[in-house]
């Protein structure tokens, strides 16, 4: 099947701030977690998949049309959940629904109702008037009842209460099992990460750290508790250390390279996925991933 989304060398620069250059593909049945720390440029990243910002350089391709161009059919194909939206606040959940559904062939009626009901969500309300997570599950359900192949969420459980945020990670499960449907979600949430995503792609700072397979992260980060002294040069698969302690990113090189120095460890356990990210996010590991 034919990638969703092929970004190809993309950069962007506001003010001071640069982001890319991004290479990244999404495939169809996945889940890609788009990481970061503040300002590292996710939003961004997504608004120019919409077009919602023009890139300087570089290509976004939606089902394989070039966005930004005068063909908008990838339009029909994508959802897209901002993470402020304006314009709304006078309109009812009905109106909106109704101005909404119009534009969209696919929309899920019956999925739309149930959102509302799930997340009693009151539609004869105008939007101002709700709270913040209110709003947030209005939007969501107007977005994923639009039904499209692709859903692009920016920090869509921020504001929600911890129930909420239970309900919504089984909805997108849900969603994803009707097959054919790729989901691409900002978020700081740990929770969401572990239990939704396929993929982390990891920014900082504007940079591409990498695109990661969850389940390589989490097997291949592992910390050593040692019995003797390291060597003061880095050694193989080496991220971080501290007194008698390693942490490697290739358990298999790092084993290789102790056992040939004879340097013993009492322990070794796996890394939990909120310290990898910390670890991508903080440490100075970029050069591991290029
Ligand atoms: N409309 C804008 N005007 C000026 N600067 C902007 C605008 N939008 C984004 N930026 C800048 O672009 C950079 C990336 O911002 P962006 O919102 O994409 O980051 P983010 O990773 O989504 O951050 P957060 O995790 O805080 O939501 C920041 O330095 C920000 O100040």
């Amino acid at each position: 099947m034919k990638a969703y989304v092929e970004i190809s060398k993309l950069q962007k620069s506001i003010d001071d701030f640069q982001l890319g250059p991004i290479d990244l593909i999404i495939e169809p049945e996945t889940i890609t977690a788009l990481v970061g720390n503040n300002g590292s440029g996710k939003s961004t990243l997504l608004k120019l998949m919409v077009n919602l910002a023009s890139s300087d350089s570089g290509n976004i391709k939606l089902f394989n049309t070039t966005v930004g161009r005068e063909d908008e059919s990838w339009k029909k194909n994508v959802a897209y959940l901002p993470q402020n939206i304006i314009g709304m606040d006078a309109y009812t959940g009905n109106t909106l629904k109704a101005l909404i559904e119009i534009l969209y062939p696919n929309w899920d009626n019956a999925l739309f109702m149930e959102l509302i009901k799930l997340f009693d969500v009151p539609l004869d309300k105008r939007f101002g008037k709700l709270s913040q997570g209110v709003q947030q599950k209005l939007n969501l359900a107007l977005t994923v009842a639009r039904n499209t192949p692709l859903l692009l969420l920016d920090e869509p459980t921020a504001f929600m209460d911890i129930p909420s945020k239970r309900f919504f990670m089984d909805i997108l499960v849900d969603w994803m099992d009707k097959g054919d449907r790729s989901i691409i979600l900002t978020s700081h949430q740990v929770e969401d990460i572990k239990k939704l995503s396929d993929y982390l792609f990891v920014l900082r700072n504007g940079d591409m750290i990498g695109n990661f397979e969850k389940e390589n992260l989490t097997e291949n980060y592992k910390r050593y508790w040692l019995n003797d002294q390291l060597p003061n040069t880095t050694i193989p698969g080496e991220v971080s250390r501290a007194h008698l302690q390693i942490v490697s990113n290739n358990p298999e090189v790092t084993e290789i390279f102790l056992q040939k120095n004879k340097i013993r460890w009492i322990d070794r356990k796996s890394l939990e996925l909120e310290e990898i990210i910390t670890l991508l996010l903080t440490a100075n590991t970029s050069s591991h991933y290029r």
